[in-house]
């Protein structure tokens, strides 16, 4: 009887989008970075990555729902190889892998997709190996990674300080209806904190305890006089077309709110029904726009063979 050959073992790790509910900036710091209050959310668009053991890094993109990936690295920049790289220098071999990312998270849009690729393929790797490396270390590694990635790898909803890499999990066991409008071409994060700087901002940020504490109340009306992004006017101001979004999404019946450095706009709906509402209305405008709910889990295993 002849062998049946088997597939190479392949681990595909979920990670998915954030929005912050409250992005509050303090003044640039002496290293390059802002000191931030937020309250990151996780939202169901995602992108699942699939690593497969190999000679050498590589990594490949493919859209899912129309992402436009052009902008994605296929490079030792892109971020899961860097994960990867960082994963194996903390534990001292030096295995490679081929990374394959499945995106269904807009690009450079402010829903931090390339920090869910991060934290993706450190959970996949280190499954993939059996490396059983700590969670106290994968948070180290993401930090190092980006100042979103530890929150990639946690989920739900979370307090997020520091430049936002150091992360506490927030109770919110809400269902929030989001209606995500992204926008044609990305915005660069460090231009956007650049701009906030030269508009003066980072004077008379406030805190994150009226989002916290509208979380508890399931009203997404509550929810929504809460809401709060510094860094949007320095979007706009870079971006003034965003302005025309913005108001479709009040238009349609929708609070606003910019999705971290945008120039993804978020509306908030009250509910279900509401938001496919708002969705078709902004559709009906020749606008791009996906319903998502949130909190949802962070980077996850969801098959290993
Ligand atoms: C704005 C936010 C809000 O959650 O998200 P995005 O809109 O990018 O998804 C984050 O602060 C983005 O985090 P991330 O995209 O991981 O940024 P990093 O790679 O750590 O930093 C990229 C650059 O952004 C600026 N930066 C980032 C974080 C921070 N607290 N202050 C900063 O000034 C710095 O210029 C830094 O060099
Ligand atoms: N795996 C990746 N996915 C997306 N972008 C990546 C990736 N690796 C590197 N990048 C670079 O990071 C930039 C920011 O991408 P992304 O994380 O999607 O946006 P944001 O920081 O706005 O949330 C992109 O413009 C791209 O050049």
């Amino acid at each position: 009887m002849s062998a049946v050959p088997q597939p190479a073992p392949a681990v595909t790790v979920r990670a998915p989008a954030k929005v912050n509910l409250h992005l509050g900036v303090g003044p640039l710091r002496a290293d390059g970075f802002h000191p931030l209050d937020t309250v990151y959310q996780a939202v169901s668009l995602y992108d699942d990555v699939t690593v497969t053991d190999a000679r050498a890094w590589s990594v490949g993109v493919t859209p899912v729902g129309g992402v436009d990936v052009n902008d994605v690295p296929l490079d030792d920049t892109n971020i899961a190889v860097r994960a990867g790289r960082a994963l194996v220098a903390h534990h001292g071999t030096d295995r490679c892998a081929r990374i394959e990312v499945a995106k269904g998270i807009p690009v450079a849009g402010g829903m931090a997709g390339g920090s869910a690729d991060a934290a993706a393929t450190l959970v996949a790797l280190d499954r993939l190996w059996d490396l059983g490396t700590s969670d106290d270390d994968l948070l180290a590694l993401a930090a190092g990674l980006g100042s979103d990635v530890p929150f990639a790898l946690l989920g739900g909803t979370a307090h997020g300080t520091g430049r936002g890499e150091v992360v506490e999990p927030v109770d919110d066991d809400g269902t929030w209806w989001w209606v995500v409008v992204p926008d044609d071409g990305g915005l660069s994060t460090p231009a956007v904190y650049a701009a906030f700087d030269d508009l003066g901002g980072g004077g008379g940020s406030i805190g994150a305890g009226a989002v916290r504490a509208a979380l508890g109340t399931h009203d997404a009306g509550e929810l929504g006089a809460a809401l709060r992004n510094d860094l949007e006017e320095a979007a706009l101001h870079l971006r003034p077309g965003l302005v025309a979004t913005r108001d479709a999404l009040r238009g349609a019946g929708a609070v606003t709110l910019l999705s971290g450095s945008g120039p993804t706009y978020l509306g908030l709906a009250r509910d279900h029904e509401a938001a496919h509402r708002v969705r078709q209305a902004l559709l009906d405008q020749g606008l791009t726009a996906v319903v998502a709910t949130g909190p949802v889990a962070g980077a996850h295993v969801v098959t290993h063979g």
